[in-house]
């Protein structure tokens, strides 16, 4: 429990940041398909530490390696084991606060649960974690874009700095040139200042991410608790500092009359569309072939180096600050991420069968 996710195309994890190794266990990968490491190894390098002077300094290849489930090229259709090596770990920067909790982080429900921890980078709880989950979605991304489903994700949001455009209005490629990975150059330039100087003010600041799912079938998702987008918010609010997901019109709908929500249907190419997606390619909890659309909102940092108030493992009142590497925001690591995560649950979906039609079973 908790380790794993999906249903048919599964994932599970193990592994501590300042442990051996972390990684991944992928099962229910259809055999056959040809599968390009190095294309598994670039979607790691944008999530690495160490990548840019807006995150953590610590200093990680990440490079991967595949123990089973892939024979000359091919995936088998056999559990795919992934191991990623730990290479930098510090974990004296983490001695000071060993029986501290951090305001914010993982430190007092871990101890309170399980009445012990690794405190060491804070252990499972760290979004070191994360490497195998991209490892994995990198994998159910090459399933996916064989049937021609591509995703982009990217930052839209750092502090108040918001990228107010619509996504159909931007050039999504973009994101990938600089190093905050908004698509937009000019918002890029002024969200670096931005996450710079909250690092040198040694405090941390939150971000959102859009993401987009392109060339969906119709007919992903099941109509009661399983709607696919109950799936995409439970795997991106499974992701470390993630405390908002909302998808199509969100949040922002509310204000809309059913006048201006309404998505018209209308035909074109002899098949059926709707003239404009508040509905963000979901409706009843299934896909209708829209582009899928959904933001994930990510806190500030926990770690920050200044004192702050807390308590040790005994209940007494301690001061804690932050030491060694640490991201001031962490959005711009996150993209891949929430793009793993998107690509997991599409796949599970995709093999969850696509209609209820007897005639496609
Ligand atoms: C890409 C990424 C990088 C992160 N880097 C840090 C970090 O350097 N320091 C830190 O305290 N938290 C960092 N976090 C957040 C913690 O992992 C997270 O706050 C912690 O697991 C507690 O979970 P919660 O914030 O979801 O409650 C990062 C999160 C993500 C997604
Ligand atoms: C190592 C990674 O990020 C880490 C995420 C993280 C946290 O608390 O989430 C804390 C820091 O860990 P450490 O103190 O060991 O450097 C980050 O560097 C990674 O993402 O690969």
């Amino acid at each position: 429990m908790g380790n794993s996710f999906g249903r048919l195309f599964r994932v599970t994890t193990f592994g501590e940041s300042h442990g051996k190794a972390l990684g991944a266990i992928v099962e229910g990968c259809p055999a056959g398909l040809e599968l390009d490491e190095a294309k598994i190894q670039k979607e790691m390098q944008r999530r690495k530490p160490g990548q840019s002077k807006i995150t953590t300094q610590r200093k990680e290849e990440d490079e991967i390696e595949i123990l089973s489930g892939v024979f000359e090229g091919k995936t088998t259709g056999t559990p795919i084991g992934i191991v990623i090596k730990n290479a930098d770990q510090k974990s004296k920067d983490y001695s000071h606060i060993a029986d501290k909790f951090r305001p914010s982080h993982a430190d007092y429900t871990y101890f309170e649960k399980y009445g012990i921890r690794d405190y060491r980078g804070g252990g499972r709880s760290s979004a070191r974690e994360t490497a195998a989950r991209v490892a994995a979605g990198a994998i159910a991304k090459q399933f996916l874009a064989s049937k021609g489903i591509k995703f982009n994700a990217f930052v839209s949001q750092v502090g108040d700095l918001t990228l107010e455009k619509p996504y159909q209005e931007l050039n999504l490629d973009l994101a990938e040139e600089n190093i905050v990975r908004c698509p937009d150059p000019e918002m890029a330039e002024r969200m670096i200042s931005l996450i710079d100087s909250v690092r040198l003010d040694r405090d941390t600041i939150g971000g959102v991410i859009t993401c987009v799912i392109q060339n969906t079938p119709v007919g992903l998702g099941e109509p009661v608790f399983d709607r696919l987008h109950s799936e995409l918010g439970k795997a991106m609010l499974s992701i470390n500092a993630v405390k908002g997901f909302e998808y199509g019109s969100g949040f922002e709908g509310v204000k809309m009359r059913g006048s201006q929500h309404n998505d018209t249907f209308a035909q074109k190419d002899g098949k059926v569309h709707t003239l404009s997606n508040h509905s963000g390619g979901i409706q009843g909890g299934i896909s209708n072939g829209e582009d899928i659309y959904f933001r994930v909102a990510f806190k500030p940092v926990a770690t920050i180096m200044q004192d702050q108030e807390s308590v040790n493992e005994a209940g007494e009142s301690v001061t804690v600050s932050g030491k060694g590497r640490h991201d001031p925001c962490v959005v711009p690591r996150a993209v891949p991420i929430v793009e793993a995560m998107a690509a997991l649950v599409i796949a599970d979906y995709l093999l969850l069968s696509k209609t209820n039609k007897l005639e496609d079973i």
